[in-house]
């Protein structure tokens, strides 16, 4: 069978050079393009040069169309309004879309509901295996400790990162709403300062912490009256999410056209 042939969109980013590693060490795909926004200082460039692999003869381009039409797929952890862009042209090429941009708004969301009706699109805020399953252990927690329980999400990243709270803190506040039957917006509080008078109750509370080169730490408490739970996962590197994103293109390939997350991929129950 040929190889799934995949874009990497943002090619010089963080995300961008561990998904071109991935693609190199993954049996069933092969790179097929790297993108980069107009101007961008890597124009050019060789994707697998900026990826520590040596040449791989895939220049860096910001010209979309021409990949479009002779890929599968394209995996992009970049920014919402890189990620709206690319996303009507790969359903138009009706091609695969594994989405790991975080800090996408309402109607970015809508929008990418919208091409899922013509294309596959996966989408999670965190590709990673340990934190999908995280998010079925927290949903469970909600549900059995009930809502006597404070629940708190904390989550720490390096200085770099744009977007708080993180998409997985997100990800992980939604299991836990989902395990107590109440909608996130409710009940989640995203900021605290000054005189906030007592916890609200069934509040989901986010804390966010920035600095260093963190790839990412998070942790979901569950407080009661006397004792406490911690689930935590700690991601060491960005590999985790770049394999899982690569795992999310070749499950996608073929399939009928959908907004997908990373559990439907894993296949983890939604019980
Ligand atoms: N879902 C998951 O598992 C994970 C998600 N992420 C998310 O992925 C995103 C990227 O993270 P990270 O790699 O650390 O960030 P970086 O800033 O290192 O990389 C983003 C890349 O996207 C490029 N870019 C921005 N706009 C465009 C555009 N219009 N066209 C093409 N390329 C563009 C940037 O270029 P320039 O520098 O010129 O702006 C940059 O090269 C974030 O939203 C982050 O939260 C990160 C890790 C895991
Ligand atoms: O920006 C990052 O780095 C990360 N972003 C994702 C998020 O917002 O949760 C996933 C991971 O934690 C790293």
């Amino acid at each position: 069978m040929t190889d799934m042939r995949l874009i990497v969109l943002g090619a010089s980013g963080r995300m961008g050079r561990a998904l071109t590693r991935a693609i190199a060490e993954i049996e069933g795909v092969t790179l097929a393009g790297a993108l980069e926004r107009e101007g961008s200082a890597h124009l050019g460039a060789d994707a697998g040069e900026l990826a520590g692999l040596g040449p791989l003869g895939v220049r860096v381009t910001d010209d979309p169309l021409p990949l479009v039409a002779h890929a599968d797929g394209v995996v992009d952890f970049t920014a919402p309004a890189a990620t709206v862009a690319i996303a009507e042209l790969a359903a138009q090429a009706r091609i695969v879309h594994v989405v790991g941009t975080t800090g996408l708004s309402e109607t970015d969301l809508d929008r990418l509901d919208a091409v899922a009706r013509h294309a596959v699109v996966v989408r999670s805020g965190n590709m990673s295996l340990g934190v999908n399953l995280l998010a079925a252990l927290v949903r469970q927690a909600a549900r059995a400790l009930g809502p006597d329980w404070d629940i708190e999400v904390l989550e720490m990243h390096h200085r770099a990162k744009v977007d708080a709270p993180s998409g997985t803190a997100l990800l992980l506040g939604e299991a836990a709403a989902e395990g107590r039957e109440v909608a996130l917006k409710d009940a989640s509080v995203r900021v605290r300062d000054g005189h906030t008078g007592p916890r609200a109750e069934g509040a989901i509370g986010f804390a966010t912490l920035r600095g260093g080169s963190v790839v990412g730490e998070h942790t979901v408490i569950l407080a009661g009256a006397g004792e406490r739970v911690e689930l935590v996962h700690r991601a060491e590197d960005r590999m985790i999410f770049a394999r899982g994103a690569v795992k999310a293109a070749l499950w996608g390939f073929g399939r009928k056209p959908g907004h997908y997350s990373m559990a439907d991929v894993l296949g983890l129950q939604r019980d």
